[in-house]
């Protein structure tokens, strides 16, 4: 139902909110969804790290943030966010990473000025995401334990009653983030596939 009400005649783009605790898939599971459906993946994470090793006045501030495992000021994260969406050439949107708090959301709707039409949420146990992110070797600040154990915390307490918000409004496709990359993608296709956009 959710995704057949998404329709062609349509000015807004079609954002997709991509949500989820650390590790369980989201940007492995964004990679495969933008290349076979051609949406634009816009990492907020990935954003933050750019802006972070790009010398600019916030960069020390996103770093000691990010280690810590909170989360930066909506204000920089919503205009990095409005700034890629503007400069895409797209109109298809996967947001992942994004809204990670209420005031997130809220200023994206102030700031961009639309709502999610779609809410992924990967759903996963604890210990499958903190051994996915352990294992990650990317070089991330913060995937070590540590971080871990707060970033955990900050989505219990943060993340997931905007999920609760967003699902009150039935907007979520809450996915089993459990099994192969290629088994999780099988339960996505047809949240993408229903689309008429
Ligand atoms: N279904 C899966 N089974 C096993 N490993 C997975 C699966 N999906 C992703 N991974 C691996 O787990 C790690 C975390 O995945 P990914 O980076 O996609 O998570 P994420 O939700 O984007 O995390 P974060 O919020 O920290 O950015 C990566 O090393 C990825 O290769
Ligand atoms: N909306 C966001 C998204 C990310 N961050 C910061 C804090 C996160 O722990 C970190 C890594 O994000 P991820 O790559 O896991 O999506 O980036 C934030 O403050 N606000
Ligand atoms: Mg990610």
């Amino acid at each position: 139902k959710l995704a057949t009400e998404a329709t062609s005649n349509r000015c807004n783009p079609f954002i997709t909110f991509v949500l989820g605790g650390p590790g369980s898939g989201k940007g492995t599971q964004c990679v495969k969804i933008a290349e076979t459906f051609r949406f634009a993946h816009l990492s907020a994470g990935d954003l933050l790290r750019e802006e972070m090793s790009s010398n600019s006045e916030n960069g020390t501030m996103i770093h000691d943030i990010i280690k810590e495992g909170k989360i930066v000021p909506s204000e920089i994260t919503v205009n990095l966010l409005r700034k890629a969406i503007h400069s895409s050439g797209n109109h298809k949107f996967l947001i992942d990473g994004f809204p990670r708090n209420e005031e997130n959301r809220i200023a994206f709707e102030r700031i961009v000025g639309v709502e999610p039409d779609i809410v992924l949420f990967f759903d996963c146990p604890e210990e499958e995401m903190v051994k996915r992110v352990l294992n990650r070797n990317q070089g991330r600040v913060d995937d070590n334990i540590d971080t871990m154990k707060k970033r955990l915390e900050v989505f219990k307490k943060l993340n997931l009653p905007v999920i609760d918000y967003y699902s009150a409004k039935g907007k979520v496709c809450k996915i089993n983030a459990v099994g192969t990359v290629n088994e999780v993608f099988e339960k996505v296709l047809p949240v993408f596939a229903a689309l008429r956009i």
